[in-house]
């Protein structure tokens, strides 16, 4: 059977991760899950390390000193899951926005579909947000048509964090060279797999805020992704001036 992992990053989500842990393994297929934690003040390492003995060998932990943003954390969750042998790696938050439930679609799209990446999609039918602010909706929703329109890329939901990759994306992207650790990660790890032709769906699911714990979210992280897209569209038409010219050559 192939072997697939949840990578989930946490940082202060002690309210959220036993309740997670016990959801996707009470899923009918068999998903391992790696938490990366970035030293979570709330002690939410502990609590994983305290459920190694309900879950043997099917939840596994990567302590980080210290925080230094999502994006990183999903780079270092994906080297561990190349390096174990998984097929299938997701992305997915600790705080139940993304429905465990839903991870069993997004399996299906890839293994059962063929396809290499899916994505739970927000934006593919209407707009599936439940109890965010309309600020925040509006944002989110600008944002991925930005995106969409600066990279010229037939994806909706740009900014999405819930994924299936399957592994060959993840060998083919060079992760050493992602240089986004916010929402700019989504998009730059999206417009990669998009340059490489693999072939992406994006499943819609719906997106509930968290009740438990608070979001990440800073202006920072805004910005990065703002002129983050402008660079990225930047480098691309560069890099692909640059081969058609030594090509031609
Ligand atoms: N290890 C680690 N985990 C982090 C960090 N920052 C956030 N996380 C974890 O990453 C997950 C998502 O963080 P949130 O702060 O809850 O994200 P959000 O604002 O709700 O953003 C979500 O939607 C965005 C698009 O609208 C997505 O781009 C983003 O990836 C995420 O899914 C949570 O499990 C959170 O604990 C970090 O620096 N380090």
């Amino acid at each position: 059977m192939s072997k697939a992992v949840v990578v989930v990053p946490t940082y202060n989500e002690i309210e959220n991760i036993e309740r997670l842990l016990r959801t996707v393994f009470s899923l009918q297929r068999e998903f391992h899950v790696l938490v990366v934690d970035d030293n979570s003040p709330d002690g939410t390492a502990t609590v994983v390390e305290e459920n190694f003995k309900t879950y043997p060998e099917k939840l596994f932990l990567l302590k980080r000193a210290e925080k230094t943003g999502l994006g990183t954390a999903y780079i270092a969750g994906f080297k561990w899951a190349l390096q174990h042998g998984y097929d299938y790696i997701f992305e997915m938050d600790a705080d139940f926005s993304h429905n465990p439930n839903d991870l069993i679609r997004l399996f299906n799209a890839c293994h059962k579909e063929g396809n290499d990446v899916a994505i739970g999609s927000r934006y593919v039918k209407g707009v599936n947000v439940v109890n965010w602010p309309m600020s925040r909706v509006l944002m989110s929703w600008l944002a991925s048509k930005y995106v969409q329109f600066v990279m010229g890329i037939d994806i909706y939901d740009t900014t999405a964090g819930f994924i299936c990759y399957r592994r060959r994306v993840l060998e083919k992207i060079n992760l050493d060279n992602i240089r986004f650790v916010g929402y700019a990660f989504q998009i730059e790890m999206k417009f990669k797999a998009y340059l490489s032709k693999f072939k992406i769906k994006e499943v819609p699911v719906i997106f509930t805020d968290r009740t438990k714990g608070e979001s990440k979210m800073s202006s920072g992280i805004i910005s990065e992704a703002i002129f983050g897209v402008i660079a990225m569209k930047f480098k691309s038409v560069f890099n692909k001036k640059r081969f058609n010219k030594t090509s031609f050559h």
